[in-house]
Formats: structure tokens, sequence, C-alpha cells
């Protein structure tokens, strides 16, 4: 089961030695939209971050970037809250249900906005939100009629792939792999929550994680059993990111030809340079490991759209939020191709 990992990690990628292609993911316009859900975990917060991201800037640097034109704000999608619901607590965790009422909600915006030559920017919010992000890509491409399938990177300390069973935090925040991912397995199926009602639409072999370095012993099962690739912190340590990157596209999207929906959880960094998010784990990435993924994956031109997940601004000094707002504009900046190069 480990014949992935292990293939990607043991051959040289043929396209480390990439030539960058001079041109930027410049004919699309980039479509901001908020979605301030944080109830896959229980710390209020992550819902502010749309906003404290705009109030920090986030819009203003953007379309000074890449022209206002381009830039889009549509506002926070808002979700109305099945309050009898949450206070249910019968199940283990009573916030599901509104996690498949707003991912429904999103993923149609989300679809649309791609259909509309718009690439979103998707500010969570908690990294529950990519169930509808991600659901949204995959229709977008599917009723365009095109062969192109959706690969995606999931930039990440954490995998998120608990199911509800298997989850020991009942936290949505850390399944929503497990909601995306097709089950290739009776097994899996089995472990998949019966009162599901979101459809998965990710085939296993076009996943990859990178900067994963708290991962649970059920969810690794899971990733084997799937046969999904990753690239840990050590993974990162022992290659040099670029590499990473390399062999991740090859192994996700081996023709160049998919597109690429990224999932950006800012816990991927290390607490020291983002310290306001939920679920620090140190040793992670760099900010410039983070910037040369950004300036590679917007060099493929590919990128379809892209989560922005767990700032949650309630947490850390006045100063710690102010760097963790400011790091992440550049970085999102980085992914829609601002490049060091100028
Ligand atoms: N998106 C995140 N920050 N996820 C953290 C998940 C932590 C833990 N594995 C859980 O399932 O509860
Ligand atoms: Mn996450």
């Amino acid at each position: 089961m480990l014949t992935t990992k292990l293939s990607i990690l043991s051959s040289k990628s043929n396209k480390s030695s990439i030539v960058w292609r001079q041109i930027r993911q410049i004919n699309s316009n980039i479509g901001v939209i908020g979605i301030p859900f944080w109830y896959g975990q229980s710390r209020l917060g992550t819902n502010l971050a749309p906003e404290i991201l705009r109030s920090k800037g986030l819009i203003d640097k953007l379309s000074a970037q890449f022209g206002q034109n381009r830039v889009i704000d549509f506002g926070n999608i808002s979700l109305e809250i099945d309050s009898n619901e949450i206070s249910k607590n019968q199940w283990k965790n009573p916030n599901e249900f509104n996690l498949w009422k707003l991912s429904e909600k999103s993923s149609n915006f989300i679809e649309n906005l791609i259909k509309n030559d718009y690439v979103p920017l998707i500010l969570g919010g908690d990294h529950s939100i990519a169930v509808g992000s991600v659901m949204g890509a995959k229709q977008a491409l599917i009723n365009k009629g095109n062969n192109e399938d959706l690969s995606l990177i999931w930039i990440d300390a954490h995998a998120d792939a608990n199911t509800v069973q298997s989850s020991l935090s009942g936290n949505l925040h850390g399944m929503p792999m497990s909601f995306l991912v097709k089950p290739t397995s009776t097994e899996h199926q089995h472990q998949k929550n019966q009162q599901q009602q979101i459809k998965p639409c990710i085939n296993a072999k076009n996943i990859v994680y990178i900067g994963l370095r708290d991962v649970e012993i059920q969810e690794l099962h899971l990733l084997k059993e799937l046969n999904i690739a990753y690239f840990s912190m050590k993974d990162v340590d022992n290659l040099g990111i670029n590499e990473v990157i390399a062999r991740s596209l090859d192994h996700i999207d081996p023709l160049g030809k998919n597109h690429l929906h990224i999932s950006f959880d800012v816990d991927s960094l290390d607490p020291m340079i983002i310290p306001s998010t939920g679920t620090p784990v140190m040793g992670g990435l760099t900010f410039r490991e983070t910037l040369q993924i950004g300036e590679y994956i917007n060099n493929t031109g590919r990128m379809i759209a892209m989560d922005l997940v767990e700032f949650n601004p309630n947490i850390g000094t006045e100063q710690m939020i102010d760097q963790s707002a400011k790091t992440i504009i550049e970085i999102i900046m980085a992914f829609f191709g601002k490049s060091r190069l100028g």
C-alpha cells in the first residue's frame, strides 16, 4: 500500500529541472468570497477571518498587483444556522447538518464563479468549508463537458481525513477529506457516515498533501488504504520544497492537463510565522517555502480555485494577528501571480 509514496519518493522527478514558463495566470479574474463558517471546530474566531483580511488590505493589494477591474469582492456567503441542530447535541457532531446546507450553497456559488471565468479565492472559516469549495470546482468542470479533471493539493499540518466514526475530537474541520474522496473499497465505504449527504467527488490518485506533521493513526490508515500521496515535513526536509512540488504535480496530474484546486490551511506554516490559528503544530513550512509553492503553482497556469482557511484573528496578541494577516496576504498574492522576481 505504500507503493505510491515510495515510488514518488524514490524517483527523481523528470520535472524537477522545470523550465519556468514566463507566463502568469493573468487571463482570469479573481473572485474573492468569504465563508465565515466556524462550526467545524469549537473556537470562535475563524468566522472573522474574511473581514480582518479585507481590513488589512487584501482586496487593495490584489487590485494594485493585478488590476482593479480584475479583482471582485463578492462579500460573504451567509449561512442560516439551524440552532435547533446545534443544541440537539445528540450526535457526536451536531453541526454536520449545517455543513451540508452550507456546502450546497457555497458549491453552487463557486461553480458559477468558475463558469464565469473567475478563479475563486475562498476565505474561511475553518477547513470544513473545503467540502463545498472542492465540490463547486469539480461541478464547474463536469458541466463544462471537457475531459480535464480536477486535482487537489492539500497544504496542511493535518490530513483532515477522519470520518465521523473515526474522529476523536468530533470536529468537522478534521474530516473534509473523508467526505470528498471517492471510496475505493467497501471497507472505506463502510467507514463513511451513513447520513452523509455529500457525494464524494475526487479520485484518490488526484490528491496530494504537502506539509503534514500531525496525522492520527486512523487517518494514516485511510491514506495508505486509498493510496493517497503525501509529503510530510520530513519529506520537505529530505527533498527540498521544489522537488516536493514537482513530484506532487507529476503524481496528481502526470499529463499536465488537469485543473488544480489548492486547499491551503494556514497551519501548514510554522506557528512562529502564523501564530493566529486554532490547531498550531511546530516545525512547519517557512514563509519562503510557501512562496515557492505559490509561485510554482501559479506558473502552471492551471489553478482553478484556492481555499485559505483556519486563520483565527481571536488568537494571539495584536502584533501576532497583524503579522499573521500580512503573511497570509503575501502568500495569497504568490498563488495568484506575484513573483519575487518582480
Ligand atoms: N483543519 C484543521 N486544523 N484540522 C485539525 C484536525 C485535528 C485533528 N486531527 C482532528 O481531527 O480533530
Ligand atoms: Mn486543515
